[in-house]
């Protein structure tokens, strides 16, 4: 049985309330409209997620019967990655509930959107919406099952299976649910543990400031300091701990929730029971010839023995902002900057990492003692697979919104450029409660009155999208809807490409010819300004869609200005070189029928050709 998800053992006494600033008390004064506007887009954004989602399953019916997967997507067999990034949003706790503090952080199966008032002291209620895709989006309402199918499920498995090293490590600020999600997602992982077949050691040590404390030092013994050094190889050497030897996945949870109830945690502005120090604990796997009787006591190889695989389960500190520290001492305040320059040293490794292979090389981990800890996880070694997962963790209300944004963009490090979804922002104008409620109550009379969600969403319902596209494109299919890097078609793109007739005929049950075609024309418009989504990463679909606007009815060079007026998106300038080459190659192409006409008697048969 697994164990329940399970807080932070409760130690210290009740920090005092945050009291609000300036910018926070506007945003409650404005919350209603906030909230309304909040609701609205992710109501409209789900709605748009759901069409795409029918889309992408019509186009790869295999994956939609294939049904959940077994392993979360980094552990699954044959899986190339080397990260993951997961986002997890908590509940907002009884004592923001109290407060009334609005939710401004939503996950979506596909993405995650972060509300930012667009003023500090606002002057009306817009917002800024910053959209991530992380590689999982989890929502306040999932329990600790679902964090570890997305993030954890078959990572031993893997791990045993490549002689590998997995780390999992839990960021975000102070009381965003970093203990909370690691401690049961600890616990879950271990119970995949083999419970015969391989010795296992578990060490766990915390980093507060700059000392290594080891946590399963005999609490009478004077503490001694944990040294960590790298060896004449480049492997990280611990010592001055205890490893504990677990005979099967009962003793290493046995072991888990020993270190986390050992850990050093205070009070703070946000936290009763805050974790000033990184937690680190190391699962070693080893396969003897046969098992020795004793443990190593610095969890190190037993003669004979090869190493069998590695986990490193790591609850960093929480992030904190100078408002954080109002209420710190001395002392806290130089954890606090411990804290931060060990987190900006992740960063950086996490940024190298990232980058190219001549990065890669050179991460700094002697930075500080955290990255130093993490250096045998974060290495991209070719005899040793490593993959890193990421949870970060965000607190869902607009008291924290800075700190969630924060939190986003250094979650946003570890993602490789292969699989980056990024981000993108729109700006969001206050929807008053009368027009939403107008809106509720008499739908708009002409489709081109509606949003351009709306329309699209409608669109996609009547004239059938991805249906029509598969039977569009026959059984055979095309070849770009094959093989790992395939084209998915947006919605969009099969709507826009359809001919007037076609559109004319699948829309004839709602509109008459003439306002069919009158709203192809509107909806055609809409798209000669790219739209930077999700679907535009999908290799080759941006290439496609400029390519769709090339097909417009207007020259070349009329695109390519509207093109490049409308946006400076990379589409935009794909689009402006495109159109340029186009022009080009139709200058050369009336040269060439001029050159032809010059050297043939003319006659009425070989006038010049109209260029369009
Ligand atoms: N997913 C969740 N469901 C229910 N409660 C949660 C969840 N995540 C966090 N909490 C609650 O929120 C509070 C803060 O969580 P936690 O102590 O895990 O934060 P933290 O990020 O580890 O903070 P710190 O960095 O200060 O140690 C706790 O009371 C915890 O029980």
């Amino acid at each position: 049985m697994l164990a329940r998800e399970r807080a932070a053992p409760k130690t210290a006494p009740r920090a005092p309330a945050p009291a609000a600033g300036k910018a926070l008390e506007a945003h409650m004064r404005l919350a209603p409209q906030l909230e309304r506007t909040i609701a609205a887009h992710h109501q409209r954004a789900l709605a748009a997620d759901e069409a795409a989602a029918a889309m992408s399953a019509a186009c790869h019916p295999s994956e939609a019967a294939a049904g959940e997967a077994a392993a979360a997507p980094l552990f699954a067999a044959g899986s190339a990655g080397a990260s993951a990034v997961l986002l997890r949003v908590r509940p907002r706790t009884a004592a923001e509930r109290a407060r009334g503090l609005f939710e401004v952080v939503r996950a979506r199966p596909a993405a995650t959107a972060l509300y930012y008032p667009a003023t500090r002291i606002l002057a009306d209620a817009s917002l800024d919406v910053h959209e991530f895709a992380f590689d999982a989006n989890i929502a306040p309402a999932a329990d600790g099952a679902a964090v570890y199918a997305a993030a954890a499920r078959g990572l031993v498995p893997f791990v045993l299976r490549a002689r590998a090293r997995a780390a999992v490590f839990a960021y975000g600020q102070t009381g965003s649910g970093k203990t909370h999600t690691m401690s049961d997602l600890a616990e879950r992982i271990a119970a995949d543990l083999p419970a015969s077949g391989l010795r296992i050691d578990v060490s766990a040590v915390e980093i507060l400031g700059d000392a290594v404390r080891d946590l399963f030092a005999d609490a009478d013994a004077a503490p001694a300091p944990v040294r960590v050094a790298v060896d004449a190889a480049g492997a990280v050497v611990m010592s001055g701990h205890r490893a504990l030897p677990a005979a099967g996945p009962d003793d290493v949870i046995a072991a888990i929730r020993r270190a986390f109830a050992s850990r050093t945690t205070r009070a703070t502005l946000k936290n009763d029971t805050s974790s000033r120090s990184h937690l680190v604990l190391r699962i070693a796997l080893w396969r003897p010839p046969e098992v020795a009787a004793d443990a190593s006591p610095a969890g190190g190889p037993h003669a004979g023995e090869t190493p069998a695989g590695e986990i490193k389960l790591v609850d960093l500190s929480g992030s904190e902002r100078v408002s954080d520290t109002a209420a710190h001492d001395a002392e806290r305040l130089k954890e606090s900057a411990h804290i931060n320059s060990s987190l900006m040293a992740l960063k950086e490794c996490l940024r190298k990492r990232s980058g190219s292979p001549a990065d890669a090389k050179h991460m700094p981990f002697r930075n500080s003692k955290l990255t130093l800890l993490l250096k045998d996880s974060l290495e991209l070694n070719p005899d040793v697979p490593t993959k890193t997962v990421m949870i970060a963790c965000v607190a869902p209300t607009i008291a924290d919104v800075s700190h969630s944004l924060n939190t986003f963009r250094y979650a946003s490090t570890l993602k490789t450029t292969a699989d980056d979804s990024g981000a993108h922002g729109s700006h969001l104008k206050p929807e008053s409660a009368a027009a939403l409620a107008g809106a509720a109550q008499k739908p708009k009379q002409t489709p081109m009155a509606w949003s351009k969600d709306k329309l699209e969403r409608w669109l996609n319902d009547k004239i059938g999208g991805l249906h029509s596209l598969t039977t569009l494109l026959g059984k055979d299919g095309d070849p770009r809807l094959a093989g790992p890097h395939r084209f998915v078609p947006p919605a969009w793109k099969f709507i826009y490409e359809l001919p007037p007739d076609e559109w004319a005929k699948r829309l004839a049950a709602s509109l008459s010819t003439e306002e069919a075609l009158a709203v192809r024309t509107e909806y055609r418009k809409l798209f000669v300004k790219p739209r930077s989504t999700v679907e535009g990463q999908v290799p080759g679909a941006a290439a496609d869609h400029v390519e769709s606007i090339l097909l417009a009815e207007d020259a070349p060079d009329v695109v390519a200005a509207k093109v490049t007026k409308s946006s400076s998106s990379l589409e935009a300038r794909q689009a402006a070189a495109l159109a340029k080459l186009k022009a080009k190659g139709e200058a050369a192409r009336k040269k060439a029928l001029a050159d032809q006409d010059s050297s043939k008697p003319v006659t009425a048969r070989s006038a010049p050709r109209s260029s369009n």
